[in-house]
């Protein structure tokens, strides 16, 4: 069977402060996999060894490929990375922003044509941010800006998706709609999504697995409301001492 995620034997952090302590789990289908845990408890910090960006022990496999041994991950659609905050600080359009997801299908310097701004208005036509397509990125709200980015991501196409906190800005409706948007995703696509989130209020009726970081020995654990009630409850009881 090829899994599409499998971390074996993780263990990562910064210089003598390990935040990832012998972590493995396997996600054999594409799913939908939040991550949660306290600030701090090294959510980033997992997929920052993902995109290969620190040091780590132990293996990460995608689609049965060791990932530490991959050229280029995102250019191959296998790995897309929403980071918790991305600047922009000139002016571009908000759908000359979101076609440059498209950039694995491009040469460099080629331009991009009206099927792929078609393929970018459908999308963000599918986040209701269709009035958005011409204003400038950097007049936007944060909230805006994060759908904008989720968007670009979406256009990407990649098969694993790593979000750090999507939702982190938006307004109750949205947080809902975005949620939803990624459940479809993942089931009607065939995408495998990681997010990183707070919002375990938007966990309860999804369909997919939960890893709680902050627990001594993080598993899969199958979303449901029970379980989600319960990490709540680990969370809200506070944090376990480091030793
Ligand atoms: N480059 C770095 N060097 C040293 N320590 C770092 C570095 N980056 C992050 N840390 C520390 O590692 C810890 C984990 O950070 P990480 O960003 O993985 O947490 P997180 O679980 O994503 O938290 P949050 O929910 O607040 O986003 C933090 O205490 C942070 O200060």
């Amino acid at each position: 069977m090829i899994n599409v995620v499998t971390v074996k034997n993780l263990v990562a952090g910064y210089g003598h402060r390990v935040l990832i302590r012998n972590l493995s789990f396997s996600v054999p289908s594409p799913s939908f996999v939040a991550i949660i845990g306290h600030n701090g408890a090294g959510k980033t910090t997992l997929f920052r060894a993902f995109q290969g960006k620190i040091a780590y022990q132990g293996e990460i496999l995608v689609q049965n490929q060791n990932l530490r041994h991959l050229s280029n991950p995102s250019g191959r659609g296998l790995v897309a990375y929403l980071p918790q905050k991305a600047a922009v600080n000139f002016p571009i359009k908000v759908h000359d922003l979101v076609v440059m997801g498209l950039f694995r299908k491009k040469r460099f310097f080629e331009n991009y044509s009206s099927e792929d701004y078609a393929l970018a208005a459908r999308v963000l036509e599918q986040l209701q941010l269709s009035h958005l397509l011409n204003h400038d990125f950097t007049t936007l709200s944060g909230g805006e800006q994060q759908l904008v980015w989720l968007a670009q991501l979406m256009l990407q196409d990649a098969g694993i998706n790593l979000l750090d906190e999507p939702t982190q800005q938006l307004d109750v409706y949205y947080k809902n709609k975005v949620f939803g948007l990624l459940q479809d995703w993942v089931e009607a696509r065939g995408k495998t999504v990681l997010c990183i989130t707070h919002d375990l209020q938007n966990l309860a009726n999804m369909r997919g697995f939960l890893l709680n970081l902050s627990k001594p020995n993080p598993v899969l654990e199958p979303l449901s409301p029970e379980t989600v009630q319960e990490n709540q409850a680990f969370l809200e009881a506070g944090r376990q001492a480091v030793v």
